[in-house]
């Protein structure tokens, strides 16, 4: 996704929050990993990155998530931004396509380990906008490997639009007629860390998704939607009693439909209109003016 915005750079692609709007782990692999099942979209409020060719590699940040984040490329900690600069580079290298020095801003306004792909988004905005910058291009399934490298998330964030993800979350299946929903996302902001939620994960062998067959209705698929489940709730909720704090309150602010995303602590509710949930985020920013709290609107049909 590209939108104008960041003053003094050339692009900025937007990084916007990845919803897990159901996830199944269905069995693990030998490495450990674990094969999921997710019925992914994606919220129209999110992270920007700012990119312009400059004469020396830079890297800043903003935002009121941007404190204490990575600053650094080096190591499995680095920055996503970083990183898949780096590996994009080390590819046009191979190539001998040139891949000048940069300057990337990271405008940081999703929490931080959060189970809505905030790094991994910023690592797929900045793998596209540097090849819009650069003038490059490579094909899909090299791209795809790069993300993957960077972590499972970052090819459905490459993706963008409402998928099926299998696998690890890198066997991408578009699911184009998946209809656009008003959402509020809520975050306590208590970090959960995604290695630790699967390692104390329990059942690994649930029953995959069941999608609505032929042409569905928003109704049809809200009804699919709530025979699903996150299976890394339990886990999740354990770690993290607030996580019922927060569902709770998207409950009671008269949410359809309310679920954990990813590995957590963020949750969403679906509502019934953009109105409804914008209600429904002032009157849970009114009495937790802490949290993170983001009325948005869904990737999808009609959105
Ligand atoms: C929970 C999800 O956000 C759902 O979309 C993803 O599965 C996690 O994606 P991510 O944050 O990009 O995860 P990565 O950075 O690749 O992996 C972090 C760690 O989570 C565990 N992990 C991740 C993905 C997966 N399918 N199985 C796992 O067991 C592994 O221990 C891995 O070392
Ligand atoms: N650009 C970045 N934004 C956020 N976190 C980053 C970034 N680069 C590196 N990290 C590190 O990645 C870890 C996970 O952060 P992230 O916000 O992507 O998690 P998440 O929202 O749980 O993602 P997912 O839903 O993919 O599991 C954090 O420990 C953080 O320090």
């Amino acid at each position: 996704m590209r939108l104008d915005g960041i003053p003094g750079f050339a692009l900025t692609c937007a990084a916007p929050a990845k919803i897990n709007l159901a996830l199944h782990v269905i069995g693990q692999r030998a490495d450990g990993h674990h094969l999921l099942e997710s019925l992914v979209t994606f919220a129209d409020c999110g992270d920007r990155i700012g990119l312009a060719a400059a004469d020396a590699d830079r890297f800043t940040v903003s935002g009121r998530f941007s404190g204490g984040l990575p600053l650094s490329a080096e190591g499995k900690d680095g920055n996503l931004v970083l990183r898949a600069r780096d590996l994009l580079r080390r590819e046009l290298a191979s190539r001998s396509i040139a891949a000048g020095p940069v300057h990337l801003h990271l405008e940081k306004n999703l929490p931080v380990a959060s189970g809505i792909g905030g790094g991994s988004a910023d690592a797929a905005a900045t793998l596209s906008g540097l090849l819009l910058l650069w003038g490059a291009s490579i094909e899909p399934p090299t791209l795809d490997a790069i993300a993957l490298e960077l972590g499972a998330d970052v090819p459905m964030c490459l993706d963008g639009g409402p998928l099926l993800a299998k696998g690890i979350g890198e066997e991408i299946s578009p699911l184009p007629d998946l209809p656009s929903f008003a959402i509020v996302l809520v975050n306590p902001l208590v970090a959960v860390s995604t290695p630790v939620i699967f390692r104390t994960l329990v059942n690994k062998t649930d029953p995959p998704l069941i999608l609505p067959l032929g042409i569905a209705t928003a109704a049809d698929w809200l009804s699919a939607m709530a025979d699903m489940r996150n299976d890394l709730e339990v886990p999740a909720r354990r770690l993290a009693p607030v996580i019922d704090d927060v569902s709770g309150a998207l409950s009671a602010a008269g949410a359809t439909l309310v679920r954990m995303s990813g590995s957590g602590a963020t949750c969403f509710g679906l509502f019934e209109s953009d109105e409804r949930a914008q209600q429904a985020a002032d009157r849970i920013s009114a009495s937790q003016p802490e949290w993170y709290v983001c009325a948005a609107r869904t990737t999808g049909e009609g959105g």
